[in-house]
């Protein structure tokens, strides 16, 4: 199959008809309703759409968190459908990298034990010049001795950040990363998740509300009831809140 010029072919996370039903009988609610979806390698992918749309539970099923109703799951060349919970564990340590609105730091820790927490869980050693590297990267290099409490709310994403490119994941998945933001704080963060696909051809997915976050990435999804409704190359931050501004018209329309 011809590979176009500037569209990588390897995929870096598929899922297939998936599915996730929380729940049965009458109170069943159906979260995804059969999802199909490539993010290729080196790609920057924003997920966006209503409030209950099913956005996190794409983000949790892709990145083996949660496990789905049905169909299937791939990272890489592995199907994650069938794993057993051990060798899934090593597969999210090994592979994957999470920044969440929250920050989910360890309150007792340094922001370097924070920082080296995967690689130390991974078993493995830690790459000394990657991550003096990413330490540098994301300018925490004056505040490694101090616990997260001392630190903004920007500074904790940096470290969140930090913490999810130590192992070299290839895949980076983000729930609403500048949710908790100002402004400013946030273009940094979202300049560092670019930065991650441009410099190490990381994949980065991401959760956001924000239709100037979204704009840093190179595709944006647009979920609904819990299957894609629009799936955008390259849209610039008017296009995006147009598109979701005429999907919740349309929604309105049908429930009138
Ligand atoms: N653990 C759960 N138990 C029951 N229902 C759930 C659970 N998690 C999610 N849901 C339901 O699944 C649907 C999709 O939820 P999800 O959190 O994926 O949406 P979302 O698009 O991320 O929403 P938001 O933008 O508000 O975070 C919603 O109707 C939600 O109430």
């Amino acid at each position: 199959m011809p590979v176009h010029v500037g569209q990588s072919a390897e995929a870096a996370v598929r899922v297939e008809r998936l599915t996730r039903t929380y729940g049965t009988g009458p109170q069943a609610v159906t979260a995804l309703a059969g999802v199909d979806v490539t993010f290729h390698a080196g790609t920057f992918t924003a997920v966006m759409g209503p409030s209950g749309s099913g956005k996190s539970t794409l983000l949790q099923t892709a990145a083996g968190l949660d496990r789905a109703t049905s169909g299937r799951v791939w990272v890489g060349g592995t199907e994650l459908t069938g794993l057993s919970e051990t060798r899934l564990t090593k597969l999210r340590r090994d592979r994957i990298g999470f920044v969440f609105q929250a920050f989910n730091l360890v309150a007792a820790l340094t922001v370097e034990d924070n920082i080296v927490l995967p690689s130390r869980l991974s078993g493995g050693r830690p790459d000394h010049a990657w991550l003096h590297h990413v330490i540098e990267r994301v300018g925490l290099r004056e505040r490694l001795h101090h616990r997260p409490s001392a630190l903004s709310g920007g500074q904790q994403q940096r470290v969140a950040i930090a913490r999810a490119l130590a192992t070299r994941p290839d895949v980076i998945f983000c729930d609403e990363p500048t949710g908790a933001l100002d402004t400013e704080t946030a273009a940094d963060v979202l300049t560092l998740l670019r930065a991650a696909v441009d410099e190490h051809r990381q994949t980065v997915v991401m959760v956001t509300h924000d239709p100037v976050a979204a704009s840093y990435a190179d595709r944006v999804l647009v979920l609904a009831d819990g299957r894609i409704v629009r799936d955008l190359p390259q849209p610039g931050a008017d296009r995006i809140a147009e598109q979701l501004a005429s999907l919740g018209r349309r929604r309105a329309e049908v429930a009138a």
